[in-house]
């Protein structure tokens, strides 16, 4: 292996190391989000409110965009991951209300 293979694998190392991390963050970060909105499922079942709030979410969209603008992040890309979320929290308040 030359240096530069071998500088190149720790470089990769280091990157995976990271990645890693921020993957586990990630994970965290979504538990606690689900753990909130699960709450916020049970609340709307009980006081028959609907599941969805389109007003809210254009809202989020429009901050997400902001900050995703901010941390040189595609702003589609944030949207389209905040509106995955959404659909997968919506199909949760769906089961609290049946
Ligand atoms: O804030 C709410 O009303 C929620 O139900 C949470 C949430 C979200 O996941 O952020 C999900 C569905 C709504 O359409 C808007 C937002």
């Amino acid at each position: 292996m030359t240096d530069t293979v071998k500088r190149a694998a720790e470089l990769l190392k280091g990157h995976r190391a990271s990645i890693d991390r921020l993957d586990a963050i990630l994970v965290y970060t979504l538990g606690e989000r689900f753990k909130h909105t699960q709450a916020v499922g049970k609340l709307k079942a009980e006081h028959d409110l609907p599941p969805s709030d389109p007003a809210r979410e254009a809202a989020q969209i429009a901050r997400l965009e902001d900050l995703a603008k901010e941390a040189d992040l595609d702003p589609e890309f944030a949207k389209k991951f905040l509106n995955f979320i959404i659909a997968e929290v919506i199909q949760h308040h769906k089961q609290h209300q049946t």
